[in-house]
């Protein structure tokens, strides 16, 4: 749907992914640079509610209760439908976000390829972004090579080479499940007031020649993306995905319950993010200082214990498997360490905890404990971190293993809940 002029909205943006990040975060923030965002989602339920609402509230989980955002100027789209292809082929898009999951985007490629296909056609020669928000590294680049798979003419390629812009970015706001009340409305979302969401200016086009930018406030453009990817990656998420697994051993239901237990979690969620500190400075000297970084820390930790954010250990350590990626919260920080022969002891109990998390709801764990019954725990450690038996890594994961097992009787001893 190309942006209404009675709305005043002068471009429209296409955000695939309706859920938390989508309506509490990225398009919230669209929606006031005067976007009109169109929501694509596979949940048909969810975009009926899109089209039937005029406006939602995004609520503010804060002490303090800032008055909450009204939302208006957004419709939805069912994803892969033709509507959808059509919307992308508007001139007046200039932008397609996504926060569906990495996982996910290969399943919004095609849709993607195809509209710009059409775009080619009928908007000729003018610019779109395109911008994947989800955790990881480079969740651009891997939705840019999954459209490029749905490219059959070498035409279509060299018009996206020249009029698309493809770019990762970082995007920090904790959002998790919020339950309207009976008379509230349904697309309703509660979030922390802290958001972030930096982009790599490099991998834009059609910037404002004046402001070198794209004009969206609380977009900030940087061309160190990598070091900030990492800084949230490793240290936030490391932070809290720590905080979530230690949480889960001790039958500690929520974040804030975790981070509030100081004999045992506070300090390990400290140290880690500590460690992985230590490492990402080395890396890249000269981005951030000790003090700023510090104060990373601190400001992160703040809002793990914000209580009025109500987020289930299990949401925040949904998906294991991917979380003990190469790249990823857990491992990555430990193979810097590795690499700057720093310490990782906190970092080991991290990657230890995970490998003790279990769910039956969640496949990722579930696959996690028949690895580890299969072939025992000190071969599970070599094939689901990759760190080989007898490096230095390995030997720290065992080590933390065994302080866990401690952990996880003393808490049956205190009747399966173990309080600060
Ligand atoms: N919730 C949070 O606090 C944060 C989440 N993120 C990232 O944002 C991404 C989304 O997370 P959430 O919003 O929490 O998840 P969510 O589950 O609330 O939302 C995902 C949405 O994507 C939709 N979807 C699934 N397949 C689709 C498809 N093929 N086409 C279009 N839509 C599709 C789902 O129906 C759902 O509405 C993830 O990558 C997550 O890591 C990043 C920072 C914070
Ligand atoms: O969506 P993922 O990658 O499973 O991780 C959830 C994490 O991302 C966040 O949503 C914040 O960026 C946190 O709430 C949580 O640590």
């Amino acid at each position: 749907m190309p942006s209404d002029p009675s709305s005043g909205a002068k471009h429209t943006a296409i955000h695939f992914g309706a859920g938390n990040i989508g309506r509490g975060f990225i398009g919230p923030l669209l929606v006031k640079a005067n976007f009109h965002v169109v929501f694509a989602d596979v949940n048909t339920q969810l975009i009926d509610k899109i089209n039937e609402q005029a406006s939602y509230e995004v609520h503010y989980l804060e002490p303090r209760k800032p008055k909450p955002d009204h939302i208006e100027n957004f419709s939805g789209v069912v994803s892969g439908s033709d509507q959808l292809e059509r919307d992308i082929s508007e001139e007046d898009t200039k932008l397609i976000t996504t926060s569906v999951g990495i996982a996910v985007l290969k399943h919004v490629a095609p849709a993607i390829a195809k509209g710009l296909k059409r775009r080619k056609k009928e908007a000729g020669q003018s610019t779109i972004n395109i911008i994947a928000c989800e955790n990881g590294q480079g969740a651009t680049d891997t939705l840019k090579e999954e459209v490029y798979k749905h490219l059959e003419v070498d035409e279509d390629k060299k018009w996206i080479d020249e009029f698309v812009g493809f770019a990762n970015c970082s995007v920090d706001r904790i959002v998790p499940p919020f339950e309207p009340e009976e008379n509230e409305n349904p697309l309703d979302v509660g979030v922390e007031s802290f958001h972030e969401w930096v982009v790599d200016s490099n991998g834009l086009k059609g910037l404002s020649r004046s402001t070198k930018s794209l004009d969206i406030p609380g977009m900030k453009l940087t061309s160190d993306l990598p070091a900030y990817v990492q800084r949230k990656l490793y240290t936030l998420n490391c932070g809290h995905a720590t905080a979530a697994y230690l949480g889960f051993i001790l039958g500690l239901p929520t974040i804030y319950d975790a981070i509030t237990n100081t004999s045992h979690i506070y300090p390990v969620v400290l140290g880690a993010m500590r460690e992985s500190g230590a490492a990402l400075l080395k890396k890249f000297p000269g981005v951030f200082s000790e003090q700023e970084h510090e104060a990373y820390i601190e400001k992160t930790l703040g809002r793990f214990k914000n209580s009025n954010v109500v987020d289930d250990v299990t949401r925040v350590g949904r998906q294991p498997l991917r979380k003990l990626g190469q790249n990823e919260r857990l491992i990555g920080p430990m193979t810097s360490c590795g690499e700057y022969n720093l310490p990782m002891r906190n970092l080991a109990m991290g990657v230890a905890a995970t490998l003790m998390y279990r769910n039956d709801e969640d496949d990722q764990a579930k696959e996690i404990k028949e690895k580890v019954d299969k072939v025992g725990i000190e071969k599970a450690v070599e094939d689901l971190t990759g760190f080989k038996k007898g490096s230095k890594e390995w030997e720290e994961i065992i080590n933390a293993l065994n302080v866990l097992k401690g952990w996880k009787e003393e808490t049956e001893n205190q009747g399966g809940k173990m309080t600060a």
